[in-house]
């Protein structure tokens, strides 16, 4: 390891113990990591930086178990089954650790693009985005002014209320290989209109994350419309 991909490790760990700190104290993440609980108040205070064999310990057990629970931890549910996830959508450094959890769980490829929907999907696809060094994408409910050629997709909700989302034609290239993230699947309607946008723009589709299910309705209908790896991260009933 050089200078530089040490220095880098043990960001990273810092990173991890910051966002485990979160909802805990530090006797706490003593218990969880194994370290003191003095070491770990300099480590994330920023005085002191772990070694490089605390840091790869510290970053090695942060798999999907840990980022799970954090999770479950972080969202909420109101009284009708409505989730606030803004705890994890607002937290792009919580994001940060979710994107690499993600592609080894689900053995996702390097994609070109990946594609997400406005508003919640943006800061999740950003960070997948920027782990597999892609372009990001995302579709909106309105169209983008002074841009010409959209792909479009629209659909009729159970509701009979007509959803449509709208992406620039020059965000998707035809043979384009393409991730399609979001925050938050339920029905699958929004993952079924960009999955159909990725096909009107002649994509690859290389899989479809969540960071939350709700129930498998979302994940079984990406299911039966792509043959690539469909995950989430967890699954909420
Ligand atoms: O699987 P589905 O039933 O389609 O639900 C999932 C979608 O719902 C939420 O977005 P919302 O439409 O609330 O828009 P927002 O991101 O702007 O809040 C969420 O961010 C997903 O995109
Ligand atoms: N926040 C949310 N919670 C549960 N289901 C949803 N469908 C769309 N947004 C949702």
């Amino acid at each position: 390891m050089n200078r530089a991909e040490k220095a880098a490790l043990q960001l990273q760990a810092v990173a991890v113990l910051r966002m485990l700190k979160q909802t805990r104290t530090y006797e706490e993440l003593s218990d969880v990591t194994g370290l003191p609980a003095g070491d770990l108040n300099r480590y994330v205070n920023g005085h002191v930086l772990p070694g490089t064999d605390r840091a790869s310990e510290v970053v090695e057990s942060v798999g999907r178990d840990a980022l799970a629970d954090e999770l479950v931890a972080r969202v909420e549910f109101d009284h009708e089954g409505y989730v606030d996830n803004s705890g994890v959508v607002f937290d792009q450094s919580f994001l940060d650790l979710v994107a690499p959890v993600a592609a080894e769980t689900f053995e996702f490829e390097s994609p070109d693009v990946v594609l997400t929907a406005a508003t919640d999907g943006i800061t999740l696809g950003a960070a997948m985005a920027s782990f597999f060094d892609a372009r990001l994408a995302y579709a909106k409910k309105s169209k983008e002014t002074a841009v010409e050629e959209f792909i479009e997709s629209r659909q009729r909700l159970a509701s009979g209320i007509e959803l449509t989302y709208y992406l620039p034609a020059s965000a998707v290239n035809a043979g384009d290989t393409v991730l399609v993230v979001d925050d938050l699947i339920r029905s699958g309607e929004t993952q079924e209109l960009l999955l159909d946008i990725a096909l009107q723009g002649d994509a690859d589709v290389t899989g479809v994350f969540a960071l939350i299910a709700v129930g498998d309705e979302g994940l079984e209908r990406a299911r039966e419309i792509t043959d690539a790896p469909v995950g989430a991260l967890t699954t909420f009933e």
